[in-house]
């Protein structure tokens, strides 16, 4: 594995009961690539994220994120190897008892000596950097709308100074111009922090605005990565039906 390859996963098998989801996965991520996992509905897409980020132990293979194996660690050092990596799920996952701020707050309370006063400073600074206003510190996750949320739990994702972010689709449940507003935040991100950033996705506007490099899980294995334009060019029924159904809805309806 060389220096700058951030997320290896080798040959990743995962069965649940008779089923195979992961035949034998590979692939790897390095630092400072966008890079979507992309595949059709139950392809594994994200159990394999679970799978990379400790959450879900696969049936067989390796997972080593930073160089350093995912599945043989200890639980302290895989608690180490939690703070240089944020997530955000595809629900966002706030707390719903406690406010923003707090929220975004948690993972420096759980993991720093800092003394609270300073672990809600350093929030207003990550809320801040997900493009939030001061004034929605003070507020119940349930007082702001959907791509709020998104970007509280991002501010929340970044409150360690993460090197590599996870995202389970970010823009899932986004209207359009908040779906894109929030495409351009994470590339901004990625650009300014030089974050490394995986994520899974459906969407092809994200795909097409922020994306380096795209993975295509097929058949429990990897069908090929390469650039959109690379990835189009494979002959295969569920990636060209995805190509084609935005190519349909541009040319109105398909005429
Ligand atoms: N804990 C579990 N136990 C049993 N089966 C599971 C479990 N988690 C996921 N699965 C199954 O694994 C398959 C892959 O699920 P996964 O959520 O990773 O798909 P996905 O590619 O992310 O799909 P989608 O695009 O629809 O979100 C599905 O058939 C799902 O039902």
């Amino acid at each position: 594995m060389s220096d700058d390859t951030l997320i290896a996963v080798e040959n990743i098998v995962t069965r649940f009961g008779v089923n195979t989801i992961h035949d034998g996965v590979s692939m790897s991520v390095r630092r400072g690539e966008v890079v979507a996992l992309i595949g059709g509905s139950g392809t594994g897409k994200s159990v394999l994220l679970k799978e990379m980020i400790g959450l879900l132990r696969p049936t067989a293979g390796q997972v080593q994120l930073f160089g350093e194996s995912v599945w043989t660690s200890s639980e302290a050092e895989l608690r180490s190897l939690r703070q240089r990596f944020g997530v955000l799920f595809q629900d966002g996952a706030l707390f719903s008892s406690i406010n923003v701020a707090r929220n975004v707050a948690t993972p420096l309370f759980e993991h720093t000596d800092l003394a609270q006063a300073d672990c809600l400073q350093l929030a207003q600074l990550k809320l801040a950097l997900a493009g939030l206003s001061p004034d929605a510190a003070t507020k119940m996750p349930n007082e702001l709308s959907g791509g709020m949320r998104k970007r509280v739990a991002l501010a929340r994702a970044l409150a360690l100074d993460p090197e590599l972010l996870f995202l389970d689709e970010p823009t899932s449940g986004l209207d359009p111009i908040s779906a894109r507003a929030f495409d351009h935040l994470i590339r901004t991100l990625a650009d300014n922090l030089g974050l490394t950033v995986l994520l899974v996705t459906h969407d092809l506007d994200t795909l097409l605005s922020i994306i380096d490099r795209v993975i295509v899980l097929s058949n429990g294995k990897v069908l090929g990565s390469g650039t959109v334009a690379e990835i189009k060019q494979i002959d295969d029924d569920w990636l060209q039906a995805y190509f084609a159904a935005r190519a349909n809805t541009e040319d109105g309806n398909g005429k």
